[in-house]
């Protein structure tokens, strides 16, 4: 049984005795959160990130997700991608594309990917510029306390630095505050040129969560759920800086990943 709680205001950590519980309920929580938004605006606008998340996804596939899930009503966004050809395995296109969206029934015209020909800059503009297009048709709803979108799900992964998207530790793109979308050239986990969402637009969302396995992670997560609020320790871990204006966080893990967490060293 997984272990639960509320951690501050619209913030929930969910400890996962195994990973087949915490695949299973993390695709129950994309369904809900799927049906709610097309029930309150006709679509659900869903970010994807890349790594380990998209096999804890695998579920969605299989009986019932497959069937009782609108597919038709998906619109799939990268909160982060890496400016390589779509058919490059480093694609995060590619693996969501592989391993999900060609095995439900997704319409192409609503996955909404980078352009794979052109540089860094240029595609962190065109893939700005194509967001706020489905803004102003309403297709992804805009945020009423920020210049963002305001989409109905972000999923972030966490490297075992802290990173999430593609927004490292201490890197300049975690300051950007006037772009939607962003790009770097120098990413230090390979490869080197990467766009990615900036951290307003993240704090936008309806309901963001992060998801992350594995003892490697254990110190990471200590650090962004117990550690210090000061602003300069949470530039060194960009998951801390994750906090929804208006919506919910929601922090999906396994028993190592949560296993420095003052919760479960410290309580009776
Ligand atoms: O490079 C990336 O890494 C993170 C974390 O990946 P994981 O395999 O440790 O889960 C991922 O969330 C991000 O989208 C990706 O580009």
């Amino acid at each position: 049984m997984a272990l639960t709680w509320t951690h501050k205001d619209r913030e929930e950590i969910r400890v996962h005795e195994s990973l087949e519980e915490l695949s299973i309920d993390l695709v129950d929580y994309i369904a809900e959160i799927s049906e709610a938004s097309i029930k309150e605006h006709g679509a659900f606008c869903i970010v994807l990130s890349g790594g380990s998340l998209i096999s804890l996804m695998g579920k969605l596939i299989e009986p019932p997700y497959d069937k009782i899930v609108d597919w038709a009503k998906w619109y799939v966004f990268w909160a982060d991608e890496r400016v390589v050809a779509k058919s490059h395995d480093d694609s995060n296109y590619k693996l969501a594309k592989d391993n999900l969206l060609s095995k439900v029934n997704v319409f192409p015209r609503h996955i909404c990917s980078i352009n794979d020909t052109v540089s860094a800059e240029e595609a962190a503009t065109e893939y700005e510029f194509a967001i706020r297009q489905m803004v102003r048709t309403r297709t992804v709803t805009a945020s009423d306390n920020s210049d963002c979108p305001k989409f109905d799900l972000i999923l972030l992964g966490m490297g075992s630095d802290g990173h999430i998207a593609s927004l490292f530790p201490n890197h300049p793109a975690l300051e950007v505050k006037d772009d939607w979308v962003t790009f770097l050239t120098n990413s230090p986990k390979p490869p080197p040129e990467r766009i990615t969402f900036t951290l307003p637009v993240i704090n936008s969302a309806a309901n963001v969560a992060i998801v992350a396995t594995g003892e490697s992670k254990a110190n990471a997560i200590h650090l962004a759920i117990d550690g210090s609020t000061l602003p300069e320790s949470s530039l060194s871990l960009p998951a801390k800086l994750v906090h929804p204006s208006d919506g919910n966080l929601v922090w999906f893990m396994d028993k190592p990943a949560g296993s420095q967490l003052d919760r479960l060293n410290f309580s009776e």
